[in-house]
């Protein structure tokens, strides 16, 4: 017998009486193992299948054994272990493929994160949006707070702090009121300060906060305003820029106004609309509508969930990255795709990988989401573990994808920290920094 032959069988004798610790130790020196057959064809999952040992099994599926290998009677494991009364071993083998990969997903026990766009430092208050009174009284308050849009673009002005950060022109009543009565402006009630709402909880004394969207002149209007402030030009990475609490109010007011930019007339029958909830309904004029009966929710701000994943490799110790054309050159992100109608989460997932990369994907798990407001997505982010390793990228989507090991991704997430420290071209850095990367 060849010394392989011999540590084949030495390794199926293990699974056959159900030593772990062997079958560990063997795998762990010879991988190649793990779906061998021996002389009668049986492999060493059959084997614990047959004799009933169900951590052994465990021990094997851990390592990413194929449970769909067959013996020369054509049995899987599973068929194995229900031909000889295992029923938690064939329950265990009925798992969806790639279940047993569940463990290498990371516990889900974690904070929520704060990252950009994500911060709530406005109460909605969607109770008020009706309250034709009430929004009139905070409209016309000294304190009420207005961001000014022009094209989805909010009016900035440089941060202090920071050359690259910009800040939120915060406007008073004053000076809006022109715009407040003007018919080419488009006004949104985004909610009342949180902070100072805990402070006194007065009706009269809230921070109302309102995005107005104007069709005026940009240049007339900053001429009028403070000089020194400008209407952001591109979304990305422009609106990287602002601090975190900035940039959750503007997640929230980009995205109901996109709507209302793209959705002018009603959907159902393409008749005018009119606004109502204070920026947050689009009502058909139209009498007898189908829109205006039963759920529509045409009528209301629409958002896209997207799925983000991060494609674990099967040995735990890399992860998939890839890049879209468009991408600055180095770049490489999670992949990514729009939730199509009737889809799960999960099944958007396997579906977003497998059109992309050509990579199969196993379990999946829901990590934590992002407002994304170029319109409107919703970011969903989860983990999932690969069941196939070989990539072959579709090229309309993505022009490379490959697999990194965590010491490549933690030297590039250094390599950025370290450019965005030194380099003054802010479009750069903040890509560096962008959550993408
Ligand atoms: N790593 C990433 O890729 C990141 C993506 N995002 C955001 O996630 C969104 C989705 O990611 P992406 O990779 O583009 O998605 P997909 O992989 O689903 O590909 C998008 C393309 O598919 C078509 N498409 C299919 N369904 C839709 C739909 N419901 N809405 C719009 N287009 C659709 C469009 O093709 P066509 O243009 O030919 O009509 C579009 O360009 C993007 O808008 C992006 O802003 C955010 C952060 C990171
Ligand atoms: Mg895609
Ligand atoms: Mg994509
Ligand atoms: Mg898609
Ligand atoms: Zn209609």
């Amino acid at each position: 017998m060849s010394v392989r032959d011999e540590l084949l069988q030495r390794f199926l004798d293990a699974a056959s009486r159900g030593d772990e610790e062997a079958l560990s130790l063997m795998l762990s020196q010879s991988r190649e193992l793990l779906d061998q057959r021996g002389e009668q064809g049986w492999s060493a999952l059959m084997l614990t299948a047959r004799n009933g040992h169900y951590d052994a099994a465990r021990v094997l599926l851990s390592n990413g054994c194929d449970t769909s290998v067959t013996n020369r009677s054509g049995q899987t494991a599973r068929d194995v272990a229900l031909f000889w009364g295992h029923r938690h071993i064939a329950r265990l083998l009925t798992s969806s493929p790639g279940h047993h990969l569940r463990q290498l997903l990371p516990s889900t026990d974690t904070e929520e994160p704060d990252i950009h766009f994500n911060r709530e430092i406005l109460d909605r208050m969607s109770d008020r949006r009706s309250d034709g009174e009430w929004l009139a009284s905070r409209r016309a308050s000294p304190e009420t707070v207005f961001l000014l849009f022009h094209a989805l673009s909010p009016l900035v002005r440089s941060g202090a702090e920071r050359e690259e950060q910009i800040k939120l022109c915060k406007l008073r009543s004053a000076a809006v009121q022109e715009l407040l009565t003007s018919s080419r402006t488009l006004e949104v009630f985004l909610g009342v300060d949180k902070q100072q709402q805990q402070q006194d909880d007065d009706d009269d004394g809230m921070v109302a906060w309102f995005a107005l969207s104007t069709e005026d002149d940009p240049t007339q209007l900053l001429k009028d305003k403070d000089p020194s402030s400008f209407f952001l030009q591109e979304a990305m990475p422009g609106l990287l820029r602002l601090s975190d609490d900035d940039a959750g109010v503007v997640a929230q007011a980009r995205s109901v106004l996109a709507w209302h930019s793209r959705y002018r007339f009603c959907p159902t029958c393409g008749g005018d609309t009119k606004v109502e909830e204070a920026g947050y309904k689009r009502t058909c004029l139209r009498a007898g509508c189908r829109s205006l009966q039963g759920v529509h929710n045409t009528c209301y701000p629409r958002v896209d969930p997207v799925v983000i994943m991060l494609v674990l490799h099967p040995d735990g110790k890399q992860c998939m990255l890839g890049r879209k054309k468009i991408f600055p050159p180095g770049m490489f992100s999670c992949l990514a795709g729009f939730v199509e109608p009737g889809e799960t989460l999960e099944a958007a997932v396997r579906r977003e990988v497998q059109e992309e990369s050509g990579v199969q994907v196993g379990p999946v798990q829901y990590l934590s989401s992002q407002a994304w407001p170029m319109p409107s997505c919703l970011m969903i982010g989860c983990h999932c573990v690969a069941v196939t390793t070989d990539i072959k990228v579709d090229q309309n989507e993505i022009e490379e994808a490959r697999w990194f090991t965590r010491q490549q991704v933690c030297r590039n997430a250094a390599l950025h920290q370290c450019l965005s420290n030194g380099c003054s071209a802010v479009n750069g850095c903040r890509q560096n920094e962008s959550p993408n990367s």
